[in-house]
């Protein structure tokens, strides 16, 4: 009975985005979610119907919304076994009035007079163009009526497409609504069209959060001479606004829906966040809360294209001699004060407002690009001499590259230190040394499409190849050779450097 009465909820339910045409509703785009565990369930099975569809139709505008469910057949309720109740299930992702006849939706949108004069709720932002076509970012705060109705009626797509998302609450307080600042991308269309049609279609959307941070001030005692926290006057709340605060801002829910991803619209989007962010002066950085690999990904290409120059410019990068020569000495704790130049690096972090972890990341990625690629795992170094070796090796890359390997372990080990430091010692190594070839892969990955894309001229020798399709090439087969070897269990391993972590519960000694 199960499987024969089943449907699998993701192939039951599309979406639709229509517009007015001609004569009928026009169908801009069909697709189906991702998700839809948080309704229907950890399974994604919808149980209790035969040729089961359920169409979600949005005017592509202003994404007023419908539901049709549909189906041959429904499972005859036997004692406690019955059908899903779908509207049941439903009614808590998307507004009553979705349930209206598909009839009176139909006109309602094809019959909309004041389709023509429609702009995105907020205000303008922000315009481009892509291959012809013409978009512009509308950007307002929650508490504004339209940008509310407007997140009403797709808050459901969070669930669709968001892993792990939650709807925002839009009956929050006044103050709390202000907080929230949501961003819509939209294509403007210049194709003649009926009096009844929009020219904005929708295309995605992100809202961002402010965060009151607590900056102290700090007095010296005239007696003493030690710093403590000055008296806190808080202002009276008529005094203040959210917008006036000093502030984290976080990026909470991002989507470019998926007939419009891989277009751009995403970067487009993340930059006039970030923009935002830079040009308002009581915002200290920007931060993105439980970013989907997706969305890693478009945050790293995009700030590296900000951090990259800036570290080129100010020629940050390993100090491979940080102690005196005459010294004999073995490495206790690791010198980072004397490998980088901290205080050039608090200054670009404090300018580009780009939050400490992912700061971390792009610069241990751009040390990394700086170490030839020969003399990096990747590129088939000899890890097992640079490991005896250590940082009194003579060759310069390779100094660069030891050092290097100890700065992102360092990181893995405070970002983990509770955990870590539960394990015992040759646990806790392993797993250091696997996070952090991890990430080290993940840098590469990175490395090469950053390659990729900047390097587009042909090559000056008669070679068709681009310099960086030569590269790519090499790269990844080096790349594969490395991933099989590590498949190898008898294979030695590559990360003998065992005084990271140590046995008795302590800070790694470096
Ligand atoms: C805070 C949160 O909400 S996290 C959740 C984020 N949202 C989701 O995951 C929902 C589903 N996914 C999406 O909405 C979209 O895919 C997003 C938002 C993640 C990305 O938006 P898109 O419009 O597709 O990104 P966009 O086209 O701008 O691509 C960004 C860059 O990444 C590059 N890129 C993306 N994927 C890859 C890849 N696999 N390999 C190489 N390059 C890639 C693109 O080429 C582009 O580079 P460019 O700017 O140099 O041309």
């Amino acid at each position: 009975m199960g499987d024969e009465w089943s449907s699998d909820a993701n192939e039951a339910v599309s979406i639709e985005l229509v517009e007015a045409d001609a004569n009928a509703l026009r169908t801009l785009h069909r697709f189906h979610p991702k998700f839809t565990y948080p309704i229907f369930g950890e399974e994604e099975r919808i149980f209790g119907y035969k040729a089961l569809d359920i169409t979600f139709r949005f005017a592509a505008h202003d994404l007023r919304p419908n539901c049709i469910i549909s189906y041959d057949r429904k499972f005859p309720a036997i004692a406690d076994t019955a059908a899903l109740d779908i509207r049941d299930a439903l009614k808590d992702f998307i507004p009553a009035a979705a349930f209206a006849k598909a009839i009176d939706f139909e006109e309602t949108v094809q019959n909309d007079s004041s389709a023509q004069d429609f702009t995105p709720p907020g205000k303008l932002v922000k315009s481009y163009s892509r291959k012809g076509r013409n978009f512009e970012i509308w950007s307002g705060s929650l508490l504004d009526s339209r940008v509310r109705e407007t997140i009403n009626r797709m808050q459901i797509f969070i669930s669709f497409f968001i892993e792990a998302g939650t709807p925002l609450n839009t009956t929050d307080a006044d103050w709390t609504l202000d907080r929230w600042t949501v961003y819509f991308v939209y294509e403007k269309s210049s194709r003649p069209s009926p009096p009844t049609r929009s020219p904005y279609t929708f295309i995605g959307y992100a809202t961002t959060y402010r965060f009151y941070t607590f900056r102290p001030r700090y007095q010296t005692s005239p007696e003493s001479g030690d710093a403590h926290v000055s008296d806190i006057v808080l202002p009276s709340k008529e005094e203040i606004t959210a917008a006036a605060l000093p502030s984290r801002l976080r990026i909470s829910q991002f989507l470019i829906l998926p007939p419009h991803q891989s277009s751009g619209h995403g970067s487009a989007l993340y930059n006039s966040i970030y923009s935002y962010a830079l040009a308002d002066s009581t915002i200290r950085e920007l931060t993105v809360e439980d970013p989907s690999e997706e969305f890693d990904m478009l945050r790293d290409i995009n700030d590296w294209k900000v951090l990259e120059p800036k570290f080129a410019a100010t020629d940050v990068k390993i100090n491979t001699s940080p102690f005196d020569p005459s010294q004999k000495r073995r490495l206790r704790r690791l010198p980072t004060p004397k490998l980088l130049p901290i205080e050039t690096l608090r200054s670009i972090r404090s300018e580009t407002k780009i939050a400490p972890r992912q700061f971390a990341r792009q610069l241990e990625m751009y040390l990394l690009s700086l170490i030839p690629f020969s003399h990096r795992a990747a590129g088939g170094t000899n890890l097992t001499k640079l490991l005896i070796q250590k940082f009194k090796t003579s060759d310069p890359h390779d100094k660069s590259y030891y050092w290097w390997r100890l700065i992102l372990k360092q990181r893995i080990f405070k970002k983990n230190r509770d955990v870590l430091l539960q394990l015992e010692g040759n646990e806790r190594q392993q797993k250091i040394d696997e996070a952090a070839r991890a990430q080290e892969d993940e840098y590469e990955k990175l490395l090469l499409i950053f390659a990729t894309s900047k390097a587009k001229e042909p090559l000056k020798n008669g070679n068709s190849e681009t310099a960086g399709e030569v590269l790519v090439k090499e790269r990844k087969r080096k790349l594969v050779v490395d991933e099989d070897e590590d498949d190898d269990p008898n294979s030695p391993s590559l990360e003998p450097d065992a005084k990271v972590a140590r046995s008795d519960g302590k800070i790694p000694q470096f």
